[in-house]
């Protein structure tokens, strides 16, 4: 697992963005699996911000879903479909065509697992997952206790990712769902390269046991350390609990230019 420190969200973002623009000039039909939250969002700025000044076409780019409300229709606002729709598909001017992600508002919940995780093989698989973290570790909607190899299925919130989450839903806990389809932890490791960002205090305990924790269902994150390609991208404040950061630091530091993340 590699880890880098960068000294503020922004400069996460420049980062990430710019792997994913290697990727797409490698393979211009790169299935880019992306993540909801408010971590992500300098990550998809710099990414359209590149796109507009033509430095990467990704008219043959394609874009994954992580995780999905149950129940909300899939115009809700805050759907995740609807929230990808507008922070991703529309600035990097992708279609539905583009998309793969399950329907959270399908009757048979459960067939909708089944029939995404089908359609992500079917389309090769994810080659590049961005992942955000929650405070409690989760990855995706894998809340603690998740089974490490878990495929995609319902989960249910714990009562502290509501309470997160709740901001999205004018800050009322009642309107957050309760049970949410997601990736499973196996599923998510299937990715060619998983990328982990986070940012701010709030996240440094949960990276800190991602990273440097024992490999535990307890913290899903810690998943990445059996992931042959993981990068954790994170800003000074995030990493103020990493042991090894010195370590990090200067193993970045020397890093040859032509390896990027
Ligand atoms: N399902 C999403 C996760 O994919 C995301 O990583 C997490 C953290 O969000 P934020 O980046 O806003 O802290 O929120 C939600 O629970």
């Amino acid at each position: 697992m590699e880890v880098v420190i960068v000294p503020d969200a922004k400069a996460g973002g420049e980062l990430v963005a710019e792997a994913m623009v290697r990727l797409l000039r490698r393979k211009p039909d790169a299935l880019l699996g992306v993540a909801t939250g408010s971590t992500p969002l300098p990550v998809y700025e710099a990414l359209a911000a590149r796109v507009r000044s033509g430095a990467v076409d990704v008219s043959e780019a394609r874009i994954a879903q992580l995780d999905e409300y149950v129940g909300l229709p899939v115009d809700h606002p805050e759907s995740y479909r609807s929230v990808l729709r507008r922070e991703v598909l529309d600035p990097l001017g992708l279609g539905a065509d583009a998309f793969l992600g399950p329907d959270g508002s399908d009757e048979d919940v459960v067939g909708a697992c089944a029939s995404y995780e089908k359609a992500l093989a079917a389309a090769g698989g994810v080659d590049f997952q961005l992942l955000g973290i929650g405070t409690d570790g989760h990855i995706g909607f894998n809340e603690p206790c998740s089974s490490l190899s878990s495929r995609t299925r319902i989960k249910t919130l714990t009562e502290q990712t509501r309470a997160d989450n709740a901001r999205f839903f004018d800050g009322d806990v009642e309107q957050v769902p309760h049970h949410v389809i997601t990736q499973g932890v196996g599923t998510i490791l299937e990715a060619r390269h998983v990328v982990l960002l986070a940012t701010g205090a709030s996240k440094a305990e949960a990276v800190a046991a991602s990273v440097e924790g024992p490999l535990a269902a307890v913290c899903p994150a810690s998943a990445l350390q059996l992931h042959p390609h993981a990068t954790v991208v994170v800003d000074e404040a995030a990493a103020s609990k990493l042991a090894y950061a010195g370590y990090f630091r200067y193993s970045f530091a020397h890093k040859p230019d032509w390896q990027g993340i």
